[in-house]
């Protein structure tokens, strides 16, 4: 015992312990800088580059690190590179750990929902402020356990320096052990170090993954926690968790209390069909869709679609499943391309120049925002990390430059108007599908946007939830005037606020005219039968 405490104390091991310790942040930090770029290469819309960095990656995770280590030290000197051994092993390691860091940021980066980028895009929000606002924070919390067992696993492997004759923890204890032949005690000592090192890793990364937790308790309780986790069965016993957690609790509480929305607006009322449609055809057209033609491979998804909304207009879009509908919508707002036609929003070509040739996705984003079009999608698409109020109030703040102020104030207001401002801090994974989507729509309609496009709104909720979302949409975008292109399967809905009703099958109108008309006596029969099918369900 006293050998091995002797041995844990020697200076010639610490010394050892330095140097590995140094190796290993050389090679994290290098293989870290390293694996962005490949990470960045790999995701990035230039296919060279891309496979610039699969070869990469196929090299060095393909080869012995032990071999990389050798090739540093002995073969560059022979084209004029001539690195210390310390530096050989840190850059070897570093080559070593960049593709396994990459792919560590490449699938989380590409794990992050996509929803929630088509929903940042349709906020006008930039490809770049989409990887910072939106994929970074998430993609960072998820990766936080592969990077720490990547440390522990380059820290292991630095004891391959020893190879190039680096002083390291290892190759020490390996000497001492052949000088004085007393393996046990100083294997152990230096397993012990290693141990110690390890474990040092893993605090970090407790440390880290609970200063990251979105659900993160408060101060007081994470301090608890930390040294529960820290000296497992250690002090007092620790009470017993909560069966339920209290989020959890107020998720449930909430999904049954009922939580109304504010008295509608003294502005509803009986509409006057009559004069609202004289006044709208005197409107100009808010989006004009000419000769649109879209495919998917051989599939024709949208063929040859003519539609002009004029400002305030409120046009739904009906039509049988896989007849278009997203589709055209996505077209509408430029998160899809086309092959033929031209599509004006607000009178602009959006995402092209007027010779109709494709802007960089940052450009589109920004005429996005200024041309005023926003979306509601089925699956509601919020920021998953973000909370009711930020998720309305951080795309004004980004997007349109309001102020911290400003733009908390705004969201307040559209939650206190959707009935949710006593859930303002809540996370969406805390809300019900009805309170995601009324956040949701509140979003869409805080920039004041000129045109709203609402994807089948209501399809993903439970029946007893789809009333509250249609309300809102009522009250938030049919009373303030957005000229709105709503896909839905609430005919009635659709009778009570539409004014024009368009029917699509197999990606083309085949019926439109006032919604009251084409729901009491269709034309076609191929609407009649659709509609006869949705009154029947
Ligand atoms: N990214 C895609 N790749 C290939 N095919 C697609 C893609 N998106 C849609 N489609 C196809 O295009 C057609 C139209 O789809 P779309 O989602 O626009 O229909 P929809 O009318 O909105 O249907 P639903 O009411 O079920 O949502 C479908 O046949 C669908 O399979």
């Amino acid at each position: 015992m006293d050998l091995f405490l002797h041995y844990l104390r020697m200076p010639y091991l610490l010394d050892g312990v330095g140097y590995t310790l140094l190796i290993t942040v050389l090679g994290l930090l290098g293989g870290l800088v390293m694996g962005v770029v490949l990470a960045a290469m790999q995701l990035s819309r230039f296919r060279t580059l891309a496979i610039m960095a699969r070869a990469y990656s196929i090299i060095f995770r393909g080869t012995p690190l032990i071999l990389q280590m050798v090739f540093c030290y002995n073969a560059l000197p022979m084209i004029g590179i001539k690195l210390s051994a310390i530096t050989a092993a840190g850059l070897a390691l570093a080559l070593n750990e960049a593709p396994f860091i990459a792919e560590i940021l490449r699938s989380n980066v590409i794990g992050v929902d996509r929803g929630q980028v088509s929903a940042g895009q349709a906020l006008g929000m930039t490809p770049a402020a989409i990887m910072r606002r939106v994929i970074a924070p998430q993609a960072i919390r998820s990766m936080v356990p592969a990077l720490g067992n990547e440390s522990v696993s380059a820290l292991k492997n630095s004891s391959l320096a020893s190879v190039v004759a680096v002083q390291e923890l290892t190759l020490r204890s390996t000497q001492l052990a052949s000088a004085t032949f007393d393996f046990f005690s100083i294997f152990f000592a230096s397993g012990l170090m290693y141990l110690v090192l390890t474990g040092a890793i893993a605090v970090i990364q407790i440390v880290v993954e609970m200063l990251l937790d979105l659900d993160r308790p408060p101060p007081k309780e994470q301090l608890a926690r930390f040294l529960r986790a820290l000296l497992p069965g250690r002090g007092t016993p620790a009470p017993l968790a909560p069966v339920t957690p209290p989020d959890v609790a107020a998720e449930i509480l909430d999904e049954i209390a009922t939580d109304p929305l504010p008295p509608p607006s003294p502005r509803s009322g009986p509409i006057d069909r009559a004069a609202r449609a004289r006044r709208l055809a005197g409107n100009n057209a808010a989006v004009e869709v000419k000769q649109l033609r879209k495919s998917y491979g051989s599939q024709n998804v949208l063929d040859g679609i003519d539609l002009t909304v004029r400002a305030g207009e409120i046009v739904a879009l009906l039509g049988p499943s896989g007849s278009g509908k997203s589709t055209l919508l996505r077209c509408i707002n430029r998160l899809e391309g086309w092959q033929d036609g031209t599509i004006r929003v607000g009178g602009r070509f959006l995402g092209s120049d007027e010779d109709g040739r494709p802007l960089s996705p940052r450009v589109t984003a920004q005429m996005r925002a200024s041309v005023g079009v926003g979306m509601v999608f089925q699956q509601f698409n919020l920021f998953g990390h973000l909370t009711a109020r930020e998720n309305i109030a951080g795309p004004l703040r980004w997007v349109q430059g309001l102020s911290r102020l400003d733009a908390d104030r705004r969201a307040q207001e559209l939650l206190d108007r959707v009935g949710l401002a006593h859930r303002a801090d809540a996370l969406p994974r805390h809300l019900s599908g009805g309170q995601q989507q009324r956040v949701a729509i509140a979003r869409a309609v805080a920039p004041g946007p000129a045109v709203l496009l609402l994807d089948e709104p209501t399809s993903a909720l439970d029946p007893e939830l789809v009333g509250e979302v249609l309300e809102v949409i009522r009250r938030l975008a049919v009373e303030e005037g957005l000229a709105m292109i709503i896909s839905t399967h609430q005919l009635r809905f659709a009778g009570e606020v539409a004014d024009r009703i368009v029917f699509l099958a197999e990606g083309t109108v085949i019926e439109q005219g006032p919604a009251e008309q084409i729901l009491r006596a269709p034309s076609h029969p191929l609407t009649a039968r659709f509609l006869s099918t949705m009154n029947a369900e």
